[in-house]
């Protein structure tokens, strides 16, 4: 390993110390749980013993926007889609609000419901599954979507349907499996300890039994992005830097413009998103095999960058501009017109940038002998439509990575606004 993978783990760990302030001292939410009620009973570290021991602060579950989008990407993922099984109003409303109690507590450490371990005594089914008790907060954000599908006749939510929701169109090359797509919610959970983000993602749908129901999920072990300039690039299992280019936490006017809706883009039914994101994920298996016999030219000209330094093809270092113009000595544009990174730059595409908030995933193999494994995208946009339709339009039509790639899952989900103090899910939606 080299001295760079080596100090990945301490890489992490000072960034999120930088990182991890900054969005604390942005937030100014209040916990209404602090984080010592069982943490510390259960005999936690403080996060602020140490500068290492920042993979493991909480990140705080209230603010003007959800923790999960622009706060620093965490290394792990349990996402799940979920279906509504009641057909009952209140009984979702209802959920919705004990979601965000649970989310509270379990993003600042605790047990998912107060004495949920043992306190509810020998006859009766814990209140919390126990996996995490005793793990710190580990950078644990909870993030929730509402899907199209949940603005149906079923729950009189229809009026309040956004305008920017609306179901993906079918891109050319698409696979998609209707197991792996959509959703009438989502639960993205991120944080720095895998069993914390599948222990919140399981203690919510144990809460919504009989309610909701899991419709398909994703774990992710690498995040392949870098929402704060404080955090390193990653790698993806292609071996290449991502995250590069991507919307950063330090760019409050590239965030307006791309990122939050505003409360003029949507007057009607939908009034209630500003502040909040849409969310497009979609399950991308890459063919590794076929990668790891592909030249090394060849596979930096289908990115359009180096694969050691992550340089712009013609330029040296990582953060260099990429320049379309410039011709190598053949007279050929260094960065080819098939690179992935020419055809989804903002100067292609009329100024569109998404925020990218992706993971890896290695699902075993596929029973032919070959991984089945690849990128989970997840980004975050004002509007669907206008930024990632038009990205992927182009990328389907041209991308020099299709031959190595296969879109398999789809989803898109509003992401609603931050939550003041006494607030909770849902209550926007059913006012
Ligand atoms: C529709 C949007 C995108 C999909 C789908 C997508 C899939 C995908 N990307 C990589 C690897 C890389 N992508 C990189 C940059 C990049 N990708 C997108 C969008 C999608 N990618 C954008 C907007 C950008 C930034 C372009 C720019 O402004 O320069 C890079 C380079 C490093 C970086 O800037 O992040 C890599 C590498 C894979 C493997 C993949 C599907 C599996
Ligand atoms: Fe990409």
């Amino acid at each position: 390993m080299t001295d760079e993978g080596l100090s990945r783990r301490r890489l992490l760990g000072v960034s999120g110390t930088a990182a991890v302030a900054g969005v604390m001292a942005g937030a100014g939410g209040a916990y209404a749980v602090s984080r010592g009620e069982d943490a510390a009973a259960a005999g936690a570290p403080s996060s602020t013993t140490s500068g290492a021991l920042a993979l493991d602060a909480a990140i705080p579950f209230r603010g003007e926007h959800q923790a999960g989008i622009v706060t620093p990407a965490q290394d792990r993922l349990h996402f799940v889609a979920l279906d509504v099984v009641t057909k009952d109003r209140e009984q979702l409303r209802q959920l919705l609000e004990d979601w965000t109690r649970a989310a509270e507590r379990m993003t600042a450490g605790a047990e998912a419901a107060p004495g949920g371990l043992v306190g509810g005594g020998p006859n009766r089914a814990p209140e919390d599954t126990g996996e995490a008790y005793g793990l710190p907060a580990s950078g644990l954000t909870i993030t929730i979507g509402y899907g199209p599908s949940l603005f149906d006749d079923r729950f009189g939510l229809a009026a309040k349907r956004p305008a920017a929701l609306q179901d993906l169109p079918a891109f050319t090359g698409d696979q998609l499996d209707p197991r792996r797509t959509g959703g009438d919610l989502c639960i993205q959970a991120c944080a720095n300890d895998p069993q914390v983000a599948v222990h919140a993602v399981r203690n919510l749908v144990r809460l919504g039994f009989g309610v909701v129901a899991v419709r398909w999920s994703q774990l992710g072990f690498g995040r392949t992005s870098s929402t704060s300039t404080a955090q390193a690039t990653p790698r993806n299992m292609f071996g290449f830097k991502d995250g590069t280019n991507n919307v950063k936490a330090e760019e409050p006017e590239s965030l307006a413009q791309h990122v939050w809706v505003a409360d003029a883009d949507d007057t009607g039914g939908g009034a209630w998103m500003a502040g909040g994101s849409y969310l497009v994920a979609r399950r991308i298996r890459m063919h590794i095999e076929v990668w790891d016999r592909t030249s090394l030219q060849e596979q930096e000209d289908v990115i359009g960058r180096d694969k050691k330094e992550g340089a712009p093809l013609g330029a040296t270092k990582e953060f260099d501009t990429l320049d379309f113009a410039k011709k190598g000595p053949d007279g050929a544009p260094s960065i080819p017109m098939t690179a992935h990174v020419r055809l989804a730059h903002e100067s292609q595409l009329g100024g569109i940038r998404i925020l990218r908030r992706g993971y890896n995933f290695t699902d075993g193999s596929d029973g032919v002998g070959h991984l089945d494994a690849g990128l989970f995208f997840i980004a975050y946009m004002r509007d669907p439509a206008k930024q990632f339709v038009p990205m992927q339009r182009a990328l389907a039509k041209a991308d020099g990575l299709n031959e190595y790639i296969e879109h398999n899952g789809s989803a898109v989900f509003a992401c609603p606004p931050g939550l003041k103090d006494g607030e909770h899910w849902g209550q926007a939606l059913f006012a």
